[in-house]
């Protein structure tokens, strides 16, 4: 648990992760593997789950909303899209300046919700 807080700590806290989610953010809607899932997502929505998807992988502030598999409920999602909005976390953690062995550990936690994230 400290190695997960210290990551958050580490990058910036709030501050990064505001500037992490805006790349991603960016990334995301510009790849037409994953932006037809938020094509009716509010925008409010999005930013809270860029926000909750980037905070998560940090071991930042926990998201206390609806569970994962609710929250992707009805979207069926595929291992090539969480695989796509994984690399696009990886880049936007690149561009901030982030670490290679801090960014795979980011990426670790993120793959541990796969079950929770497909297939719903
Ligand atoms: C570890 C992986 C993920 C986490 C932590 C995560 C987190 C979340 C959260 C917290 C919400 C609820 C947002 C809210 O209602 O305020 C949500 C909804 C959503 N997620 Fe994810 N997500 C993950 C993976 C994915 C993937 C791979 C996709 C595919 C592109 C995706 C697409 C969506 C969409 C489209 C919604 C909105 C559904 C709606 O409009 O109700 N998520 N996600």
């Amino acid at each position: 648990m400290d190695t997960e807080k210290s990551l958050y700590e580490k990058v910036g806290g709030q501050a990064a992760i505001e500037q992490i989610v805006d790349d991603f953010y960016n990334h995301v809607l510009a790849d037409d593997t994953v932006n037809k899932f938020f094509a009716n997502t509010d925008m409010k929505k999005q930013r809270r789950h860029q926000t909750a998807f980037i905070s998560y992988a940090l071991g930042g502030p926990q998201y206390t909303g609806r569970s994962m598999e609710k929250a992707h409920a009805g979207l069926n999602l595929q291992p090539e899209h969480f695989d796509a909005i994984a690399k696009h976390l990886g880049e936007a953690m690149t561009a901030y300046g982030i670490s290679q062995d801090d960014i795979n550990t980011a990426l670790d936690r993120v793959a541990s919700l796969k079950d929770a994230v497909l297939y719903k």
